[in-house]
């Protein structure tokens, strides 16, 4: 028994639940990895220069034992997140020290211990087995899976399951991640498949749609509401994206900023108006290394007053981090929100508490959404409120030149990866839905 045989269940029209329940799950399978015994081969270089395409491999791996309320998943498609990224470059740290110390926890989850990391945080594919517990799911389901791995046995997480203190990022502070051909999950990770996307297109969104979601409308992060005017770092980004998509779809008013033409084009092709190229305009919020210029912060204020009428910004959607803050700050009204998932461009922030506490501004930080949080994000996306922004798609065994790609802002939107599909497009159910929405499905393809 061999991928090839759960492919070819999964591309006939007929199979049945039975049918999947009954194939052979192979010994193993192909996987994205990085290697532990490699975690200091960029010692020494700058972050930029550090190529994932040389700490990425692609390797057969042995399939892991499948244990209570978990679910092992055929995985038609992935995406690059900027997490693998930080895998890849073992930046800030290395992620081997997360699965020892998953590892530690309990029996079960030494398995995730291992010296390869198969990394990962999306998918989109076919459940083949379920384990002991597991309800609500059974083998050939069509499912996306989110990224929320928690055991919840503390009271902490269940008002908000990302409080649980064994909170953890699935393919990322956990193995078995999505970049492969087969994915353990947790069962209360799966969510169903969109039925209008193809396999690529339903794995785009999962992870930072469900982040942004988190940390612009639901009432744990900012609480968007109407006319709030967004101010949106890195606007046409795998985050900013949806971002974008929210603010709009909500009423608010978001300001973009972005780093090209092409890029501003994008952003008014979703319906933004008030779009700011940071490349163009030439801010320079840092004079050198330690020394910010609250000039510039001034000349970006003044910019956003001329593309609001005047206003200053109720909400700042941030990530950049170091480079960004102390102008994210600056520029929030009074008591006006800033909420951070990120520190792109390094974590230790400086800003002019001055200007936090005398005008009442409130910093949140926010980190990738709850399980209903995440279910509600891809009800948006299964309803055509909200759309993919999908712009490449590559083989599994280019995965290293994707990351490459996001790691040197090559990119836009999201970046796809094929795992057991064969080609892209494929895995539609809904024609006549998509085809309601097919301008704003490819709005981001080849730009
Ligand atoms: C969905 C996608 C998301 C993304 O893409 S996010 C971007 C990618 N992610 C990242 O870049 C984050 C990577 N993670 C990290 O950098 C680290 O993960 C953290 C810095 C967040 C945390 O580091 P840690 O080593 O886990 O924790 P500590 O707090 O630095 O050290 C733990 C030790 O510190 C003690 N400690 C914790 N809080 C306190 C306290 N309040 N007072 C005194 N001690 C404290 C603990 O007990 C423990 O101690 P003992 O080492 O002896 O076991
Ligand atoms: N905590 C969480 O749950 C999550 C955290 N993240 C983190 O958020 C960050 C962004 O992720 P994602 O959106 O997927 O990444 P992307 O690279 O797809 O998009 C980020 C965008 O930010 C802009 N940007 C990058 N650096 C700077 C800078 N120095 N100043 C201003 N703008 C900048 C760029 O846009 P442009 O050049 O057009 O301005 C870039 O396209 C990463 O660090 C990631 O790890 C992501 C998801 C979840």
């Amino acid at each position: 028994m061999t991928v090839k045989d759960i492919l070819d269940a999964i591309q006939s029209k007929d199979a049945t639940s039975a049918d999947f329940a009954a194939l052979p799950i192979p010994d193993s399978y192909r996987a994205i990895t990085v290697h532990k015994d490699e975690t200091e081969m960029f010692a020494g270089l700058q972050s930029r220069d550090k190529d994932p395409r040389k700490s990425i491999h692609l390797d057969e791996v042995p399939v892991p034992e499948l244990g209570p309320g978990e679910a092992l998943v055929a995985v038609m498609a992935s995406s690059v997140n900027y997490n693998s990224v930080w895998t890849s470059i073992f930046e800030p740290l290395s992620t081997f020290g997360f699965l020892e110390r998953y590892g530690r926890t309990n029996e079960l989850a030494k398995r995730h211990d291992l010296p390869y990391h198969i990394i990962g945080s999306d998918l989109a594919g076919v459940v083949l087995r379920t384990g002991p517990g597991v309800n609500a799911w059974k083998p050939g389901d069509e499912v996306v899976a989110h990224c929320l791995s928690v055991e919840l046995e503390s009271s902490d997480g269940h008002n908000d399951t990302m409080l649980d203190p064994e909170q953890r990022i699935w393919g990322f502070e956990t193995n078995f991640g999505g970049l492969a051909e087969i994915a353990l999950v947790k069962s209360n990770q799966l969510m169903p498949k969109p039925g209008h996307l193809s396999w690529e297109e339903a794995a785009a969104p999962g992870l930072v749609n469900s982040t942004a979601y988190r940390q612009l409308v639901s009432r744990n992060g900012a609480g968007m509401k109407q006319g709030d005017n967004v101010l949106i770092w890195g606007a046409s980004g795998g985050l900013g994206s949806y971002a974008t998509q929210f603010a709009l779809a909500g009423g608010a008013n978001p300001i973009c900023v972005v780093s090209s033409p092409q890029k501003a084009e994008i952003c008014r092709s979703m319906g933004a108006e008030s779009i700011i190229d940071r490349n163009a305009e030439g801010y320079r919020f840092w004079k050198d290394e330690h020394t910010q210029d609250p000039k510039e912060w001034k000349r970006f204020g003044k910019r956003i007053r001329e593309l609001t009428g005047g206003e200053d910004i109720d909400i700042v959607f941030e990530h950049p981090g170091r480079e960004t803050f102390g102008a994210s700050v600056f520029v929030t009204r009074k008591g006006g929100t800033i909420t951070t998932c990120a520190s792109t461009s390094g974590y230790m922030h400086e800003y002019d508490n001055r200007y936090l506490w005398m005008s009442l501004k409130r910093i949140i930080g926010s980190h990738f959404a709850n399980y209903r949080e995440a279910w509600e994000a891809n009800r948006l996306i299964a309803k055509g409120k909200i759309h993919p922004t999908l712009s490449k798609v590559y083989s599994l065994q280019d995965t290293g030149q994707a990351a490459y790609d996001v790691h040197r802002n090559l990119h836009q939107g999201k970046v796809g990866v094929l795992c057991l599909a064969p080609e892209e497009g494929l895995g539609v159910r809904d024609e006549e839905m998509r085809a309601q929405h097919i301008d704003a499905i490819n709005r981001f393809r080849n730009v």
